[in-house]
Formats: structure tokens, sequence, C-alpha cells
């Protein structure tokens, strides 16, 4: 393909991308799938393109003069982060072949616009009501987070699961399958491959025997925050798809009883397989709309793990296109559902128990003020400190120094500026009567 064609199929995967729900990964594969005459290097270009207009989506459709398709997204990220001129934008606009057709009066007329004064969310790269959020939240560092949460390409981090094999043995595995793994500075578990080229960790012996699952260094810790120990009662209340379910039952040991609830049975059904590579049990428990078929489970476990759904604006820097489909209503009813949710949840915490609250948000809305409703309601529950909860055999020393200074007593933010992890929030909680 001519690099002029390739710039038109970016412009009609991101049409493709703004329309529907799909991940950004999803449709840039179905494009590569229906049109086989693109090499790998060309879906390749197409996919880094993609990905260059979605992290500095914002900023473009600003800069076009609020246009949002695909094609002027494209122009504007070739003049604005390539630096092109307009002579060398033209040049790739002549409608020749399959490349797209010449620039319009107004197309050249925003290229060649540069004085104008760009406000604060537009160079963050983030929706407007994200950004006063994150003022709020971050103060003077506000633009650093953002900044973290929408550049770089992340990692992909491992758990070793140490019920099967130790990270040692793990590392030199990788390393015999011509893989350069990195130990993750804060969780004792995790291994760290860099994300160029992809690496196929499905196809890996470690992963199909399940010594191995993907699961960020956040995602990691918030786990370590639950104490598991082996013969406990352990509930992840809000299992999805269950990354947390598997980092928490390895810590049983084999003994004790692991419950993962949802409400979408499919979640659970897909959790099958991956209980079965990584030898854990658990039994599967779907729940009604309003918290039903748990009723047994009252004032019974050890640990009620709330992986609270959520905006998952924490992982934004694997999906860019997310951040652009979040309303703020959607952050308000996230907010009331979380809420209902851990009140729920908190009940079958037996006393003694912990309550753990997690999501994967960057927000104030869906962190500290749902928190804040939960602690409102519920004297019976004491906060307990990030430091003391935290499992000895899930963190580094550097883990714990660095954990315990991010925290704010029993809650915890990880970000990708401070932690380098994906961003997770976390409050630790024991029921006290
Ligand atoms: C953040 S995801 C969980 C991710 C999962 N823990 C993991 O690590 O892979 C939140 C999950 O909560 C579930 N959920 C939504 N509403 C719920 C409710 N009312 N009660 C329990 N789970 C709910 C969703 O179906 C979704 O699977």
């Amino acid at each position: 393909m001519t690099p002029a064609a390739r710039l038109a199929a970016a412009a009609s995967v991101l049409d493709s991308i703004a329309q529907g729900r799909q991940p950004a990964e999803v449709v840039l594969k179905a494009w590569g799938a229906a049109n086989r005459y693109a090499g790998s290097k060309d879906r390749r270009a197409i996919a880094d393109q993609v990905y260059k207009v979605l992290r500095a989506r914002g900023r473009l459709v600003w800069a076009m003069d609020g246009r949002e398709d695909g094609r002027a997204l494209v122009i504007g990220s070739l003049s604005l982060i390539d630096g092109l001129s307009l002579e060398e934008i033209e040049a790739l606009h002549t409608g020749d072949g399959y490349g797209p057709k010449p620039l319009s009066k107004q197309e050249r007329a925003r290229i060649s616009l540069t004085g104008d004064e760009v406000p604060g969310w537009v160079v963050a790269g983030l929706p407007e009501f994200v950004v006063e959020d994150f003022k709020a939240t971050y103060e003077d560092r506000w633009a650093e987070e953002a900044a973290g949460l929408m550049l770089p390409r992340a990692p992909i981090d491992l758990r070793v699961n140490i019920a099967k094999a130790t990270v040692e043995e793990v590392e030199a595995e990788l390393r015999e399958a011509g893989l350069e793994p990195e130990r993750t500075p804060w969780s004792a578990t995790g291994l760290r491959l860099g994300a160029e080229p992809p690496p196929n960790v499905q196809a890996l012996e470690a992963f199909k025997e399940g010594r191995i699952e993907i699961q960020d260094e956040g995602s990691q810790i918030v786990c370590a925050l639950a104490g598991v120990e082996p013969g406990m009662t352990v509930i992840d209340y809000c299992a999805g798809g269950g990354g947390k379910t598997l980092g928490l039952g390895m810590r049983l040991e084999g003994e004790g009883r692991l419950v993962a609830c949802d409400i979408v049975q499919k979640r659970l059904d897909n959790i099958r397989p991956r209980l079965i590579r990584a030898g854990v049990e658990a039994e599967l428990q779907q729940l009604g709309p309003n918290g039903g078929g748990v009723e047994d489970l009252v004032d019974q476990a050890d640990v009620v793990f709330v992986d609270a759904p959520c905006s998952g604006s924490g992982t934004w820097r694997r999906k860019p296109e997310d951040a652009w489909r979040l309303k703020v209503e959607d952050v308000d009813r996230l907010h009331t559902l979380q809420t209902q949710i851990l009140a729920r949840a908190a009940k079958l915490v037996k006393p003694g128990g912990r309550l753990i609250y997690v999501t994967c948000s960057m927000l104030r809305q869906e962190n500290e003020a749902s928190v804040d409703a939960f602690e409102e309601d519920h004297d019976g529950f004491m906060a307990v400190g990030v430091a003391d909860a935290l499992d000895g055999a899930l963190v580094t020393d550097a883990g714990r120094a660095k954990l315990t200074e991010l925290a704010d007593h029993h809650r915890l933010r990880l970000s990708p500026a401070t932690a380098g992890t994906d961003g997770f929030y976390a409050a630790v909680y024991e029921r006290v009567a």
C-alpha cells in the first residue's frame, strides 16, 4: 500500500471505532481480515496512525474546528503530531489510487492556523470533565497524571501463579522461549514484557499450563491488599473475567472456599477454563440485579473483594478510544451503582473479616466519593492501613515502601505517573461490629 492509501485506511478504521463500542484492537483486526491485500507492515503502519490519533483525539478535534471524522483527525495528526508542512500533507492527499481526496479549502485553512491559544484540557488529550476531576484530585500534578495516562504504550505484565511455579522458574522459562522478562518493581509475583513487538503470551507453554496470566502490576497489588490465607472463605463479588479471582485463589493453596460472583453468567462461564489452567477451585455464583443469590454467605466471608464496575479510565493508556466514549452521566450512574454494590457486598463479611473496594478508575467520583458514601453509612467497618493490609508474599520490599508512601492510610491510588501501573484505586476495611 502507498503511504497515502494507509492514511485513507486509518481514517476509515477511526470512523468504525467512533461508530461502535468495540475496542480499537478488535476493529483493526477486523479491518486486516477484510483487506487481505494489506501486508503486515501496512497493518502495523495503520495501527500506529490510529493509536496516534486516539491518544491525541481531543487536541485534534479542537484543531480541526470540532470535526470528529477520521479523515479530519488524520489530517490534523499529520500537521500537529508529525509536523508535516501543508505542501507535504497535500502531496499525500491527491486522490490518486486508494489515497484520500484533495484537501478542502477549510481543511487547508485549519492546518495553516497555528497561533490559536490551546486550552489546558486540549493539551492534556482528555475530555474536559475528566480534566476538571484530575485538577481537583491531583492539583498541580494533574497534567503529569493526564500525560501518563494517555501517552505511552503500556508494557505487558504477567502474574506468576506461585501455586504452580516460582517467579525464578518462570523467568528462566520465558528467557528460554526468547523473551526478555524483567521483574516488576512492586509486585513480587510480576514479570514485565515490552509492548514492542507484542509478545504472543497465549502461545507460551507457561500460559497454557497456568503458570502465568496477563495481569497489570496494579491489579496484582490490589489483590495483595486482601490478605488471603489458606482456609479462608473468599468472595470475589464482581468477578468479571476472573483476573482477580485467580490472583486471590492462588493464595488459598487449595484450602478454603472461593466464590466468584457476577451479575453476568457469561462472564462467569468464561472464568471456568482459566480456573482449570491455574489449578484453582472456585464456586461460580450469578447474582440477581439486587444482589440475590448469596443469602447463605451473609456474615460468612473472611474476605470480600469488590472490584466494582467503573469507567475503566485507569486503563486508557491501553484503550485510549474509551476516553472519548465516556460521558459525565455515565460516571454519575457508576458512582450510584458502586455505593449500592459495596453496601450489598459488605453484608457478606463476617466479624473480623476484610472488605476491599477496588476500581480501575482515575476519577474522584468513582473512588473517594464512593468510599466516602460507604463510610458514612457503615460504622461497623474500620479502616485498615494499606501498610498493615499488604500480603508480604505478594509485594517486594520496595513495593511495601512505595505503596505505604502512596497510601492515604487505608486508601491507595496507583497511576501510570506515580507507580508505572494502570490507574487503580483501593480502600480496605475490617468489620468490627
Ligand atoms: C471491573 S469488572 C471486574 C473485573 C474482574 N474482577 C477482573 O479482574 O477481571 C466489574 C464487574 O462487575 C460486574 N457487575 C456489574 N454490576 C454488578 C452488580 N450489581 N453486582 C455484582 N457485579 C456486578 C460486571 O458484570 C463486571 O464483570
